[in-house]
Order: structure tokens, then C-alpha cells, then sequence
């Protein structure tokens, strides 16, 4: 059990030991019982005030204080950098993967399946999968290249930050900040999810237009966790990604070690339950930024580096409508993941745990067995029950890795094969 503060971005203070927290100043001469204090920057120190990121720890020991990295062996899967050569202009779409080896932890069962920039280039966004089925022992992983977003489709995640605890449910979200430090327990033993790895602009709520002041995200279902912290003098591996590659080392103790700390970044979890969803109420479908959760903008105003855009349980209503999703060509990429139940624009195949691609100009939609039954449905008012998709839409187009490429479905194509010819008067 864990204790959360609501809101997102907001500004926090929170201590685990009553007095660790300094007050009225980030940086005291001697912080209280020996603490140290360490800024984490989500944003360069200068970004505009309403952008601007950053936490204050307040720690047993400064992070600084660490052996070199070397090259990381494992997580065989993890970030190996995707297929070179020209990119083929073909939809794709995966099973959910095989289960992994016994004894696997969360972060070497991680599965990079899809990536569309150079972290480096800190834009871009890498979908990742994890199958796991051991906790995380004596070592903590932390993300160089970005900020992870996570999806459990199956099993609880119980993720121990440096700035707290949270607890994860399929149904839920979490997202942690770009070099914050973690380690995942299973409490159902195993677990399996996506991760959505963003090396742009930080995920934020968009804006809502004329929608008005609420709906959709609400910033106030956000829950960030209050400071937690172990004190355990015992070897502990670091395993770090930096620029695409991984590393570790080796520290005496374990850097979960946060007394205390205020700022606005800072991981935090969402009930998707809380979404509000908004559709037509008239006719035709709207297009799916309707659907939009969170949004990593890019340099070009509304083309996002990532939305992360949310399908969920809904009442259907258009009149002389075909309610599913069109066919549609994006200059938009689309990745989609789907957590629980069937998505309305694919009868079968796509499972949950699965993932498939629409790459830019892809032609897609409807498969012919959803076509055919929205074609004919009666439109009276209809609930979309027991689902969950979502769909990681980039400006950037995604490139595989190899393993995606050599596991992804063999005939993705047939789904939209033998549609009737229109026949004219
Ligand atoms: O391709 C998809 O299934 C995602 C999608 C959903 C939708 O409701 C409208 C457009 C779109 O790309
Ligand atoms: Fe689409």
C-alpha cells in the first residue's frame, strides 16, 4: 500500500522522515542528518516557467558517487537498434510474445519491437513488450534516453522509485521520468505489458480547445507517490540506458535512498477507468485525437513526436454512420497495443498483448469481417464493452527491430483482401 498525492505537474513536497525536507531553500550548507540534496532536470533550465521540470532530492548518498559503467550483457532483446536499409512500405502486426524463460526479470525480458529516432536526436519514441516472471533483486534500472510510459496488459508491477512506490494494474498507466531509478516486484509472479519509451518533449495533457476546462485526462486523477526510500548497505547493480545502448555498475548500497524531495517531476500513475471519453453525439466517427490522453509535442505546432491516444469502453450512437474506423491513409505513424478485449475495427487477430503498425500512408481500417458487420448493423444506441486499445501516433515513421521483423504475423495483408468491387449504375 502506498499513499499518493493527486494532480498532475504539480509541485510537491514530500518527506519520509519528518524534518528531512529542507524549507524555504533548495540547497542548505549542511541539509538535514547529512542528507544530500541533488537536482533531477526534466526540462533545460531555462525552458519557458509553464514547461519548466525538476525535482529536488534530498538523498543519503549523492548519485555521483559511482564506479564507471560498462557494457551490459543481458536483456539480449533490449535496445539492440532496429533493421537498417530501406524501410518497407508494409502494415505489420505481432501476437503477444511467446512466454520468456524461467527465472526472467522485468528488465531483462524487455523487448524492444519498435523505434523511429536516434535518442540521441531527444525526439522520438521505441515501443517495448516485457514478459517477466521473477522480481527484480539487488539491482535497479534507469533510463538515460527518456521518459518510460507503462501498459500492463496482464499481472501487477510493483515499481519502487526513488521518489516513491507505486502500484500498477492492468487498467492503469505510470509513466517514469528520464534518469529516475527503479525496481519491479511481481506480486502475481508474472507480468506482461508494454513500455513506451518517449526521447521528446515530456508527455503532458493536451489541450482541450473547445472542449472546454475538463474532460478527457483529468489532471487531478493523476496519483504521484509520497517519498519512500530503503536504507540497505548491500551490493546493488545499476543497469542504465544510455543512447541506445545499456550499461551497468556496481554500488555498495542501494540508490533507492531518497529521504525526501519536492518538484514537479516525478513519476506518477492514472486509473484509465478515469478517462472521459467524448464522441459524436450526431454523426460520422471524429478522428481519434478526440481520444488523445497525453502528448509529447514536436517543433511543428499540433504534429506530435507521440500521442498517446486511449480506445476505450463507449457508447456508440451515430446515426447513418459507419461506425468503426474509417479507411484512412495517416502521414502519421500508428503503433497500437491492445489491453483487454477485441478493437472495433479488427475482428480477429489482433490480441491483447499484441501490437501492429500503420506506418505513414499505410492504407488501413476495417478488416473485411468488421467492414461487412458495421455495414449491416442496425445503428441503434450500442455499447463497446470490456475493451482497451491505445495507439502510440508519431510524426516519425517506426522502424522494427530484427526480432520484430522475424516475429511479426506472416499474412497481416490477408485482413483486407477480397472487399467487393463498388458496382455503379
Ligand atoms: O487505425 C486505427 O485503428 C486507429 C484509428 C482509430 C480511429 O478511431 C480513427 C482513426 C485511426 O487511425
Ligand atoms: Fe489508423
Amino acid at each position: 500500500m502506498t499513499d499518493y498525492t493527486p494532480g498532475f505537474g504539480n509541485h510537491v513536497s514530500t518527506e519520509a522522515v519528518p524534518g528531512a525536507l529542507p524549507i524555504g531553500r533548495n540547497s542548505p550548507q549542511r541539509p538535514a542528518f547529512g542528507l544530500y540534496a541533488e537536482q533531477l532536470s526534466g526540462t533545460a533550465f531555462t525552458a519557458p516557467r509553464h514547461e519548466n521540470r525538476r525535482s529536488w532530492l534530498y538523498r543519503m548518498r549523492p548519485t555521483a558517487e559511482h564506479p564507471p559503467y560498462t557494457r551490459y550483457e543481458g536483456a539480449p532483446r533490449f535496445a539492440p537498434g532496429t533493421v537498417e536499409g530501406p524501410l518497407p512500405p508494409n502494415r505489420l502486426r505481432w501476437d503477444p510474445i511467446a512466454n520468456t524463460a524461467h527465472g526472467t526479470d522485468w528488465l531483462d525480458s524487455l523487448t524492444t519491437m519498435l523505434a523511429n529516432r536516434d535518442p540521441a536526436d531527444l525526439e522520438g519514441v521505441a515501443i517495448h513488450l516485457y514478459a517477466a516472471n521473477k522480481d527484480m533483486q539487488d539491482r535497479v534500472f534507469m533510463d538515460a534516453d527518456g521518459e518510460l510510459l507503462f501498459v500492463p496488459q496482464f499481472g501487477r508491477l510493483a515499481i519502487f522509485t526513488e521518489l516513491g512506490r507505486l502500484d500498477l494494474a492492468p487498467g492503469q498507466i505510470a509513466l517514469i521520468p528520464r534518469g529516475v531509478r527503479f525496481r519491479i516486484t511481481l506480486p502475481d509472479t508474472q507480468a506482461r505489458g508494454y513500455v513506451c519509451e518517449n526521447h521528446g518533449a515530456l508527455f503532458r495533457l493536451p489541450d482541450l480547445g473547445p472542449i472546454g476546462a475538463n474532460g478527457l485526462a483529468n489532471p487531478r486523477d493523476f496519483e504521484t507517490p509520497h517519498a519512500w526510500f530503503e536504507d540497505r548497505d548491500t551490493p546493488t547493480q545499476v543497469v542504465q540506458k544510455y543512447l541506445g545502448h545499456l550499461w551497468t555498475t556496481q554500488l555498495d548500497h542501494s540508490p533507492l535512498d531518497v529521504v525526501a524531495w519536492h518538484g514537479n517531476l516525478a513519476p506518477w500513475r492514472y486509473d484509465l477507468s478515469r478517462f472521459n471519453t467524448i464522441g459524436t453525439v450526431s454523426f460520422d466517427h471524429p478522428d481519434p485525437s478526440i481520444f488523445t490522453l497525453l502528448t509529447s509535442p514536436s517543433d511543428v505546432p499540433g504534429r506530435a513526436n507521440a500521442d498517446f491516444v486511449l480506445f476505450p469502453p463507449r457508447w456508440m450512437v451515430a446515426e447513418d454512420t459507419f461506425r468503426p474506423p474509417w479507411f484512412h491513409r495517416n502521414v502519421m505513424s500508428e503503433a497500437m497495443g491492445l489491453i483487454t478485449g477485441a478493437y472495433d475495427a479488427k475482428a480477429e487477430g489482433f490480441q491483447p498483448g499484441g501490437l501492429s503498425l500503420h506506418n505513414l500512408m499505410a492504407g488501413h481500417g476495417p478488416d473485411l469481417a468488421s467492414w461487412q458487420g458495421a455495414s449491416h448493423a442496425a445503428l441503434k444506441p450500442h455499447k463497446i464493452d470490456g475493451t482497451m486499445a491505445f495507439m502510440l501516433e508519431s510524426c516519425w515513421p517506426y522502424r522494427p527491430t530484427r526480432f520484430a521483423q522475424d516475429h511479426a504475423q506472416l499474412d497481416y495483408d490477408a485482413v483486407w483482401k477480397d472487399f467487393p468491387k463498388a458496382l455503379l449504375p
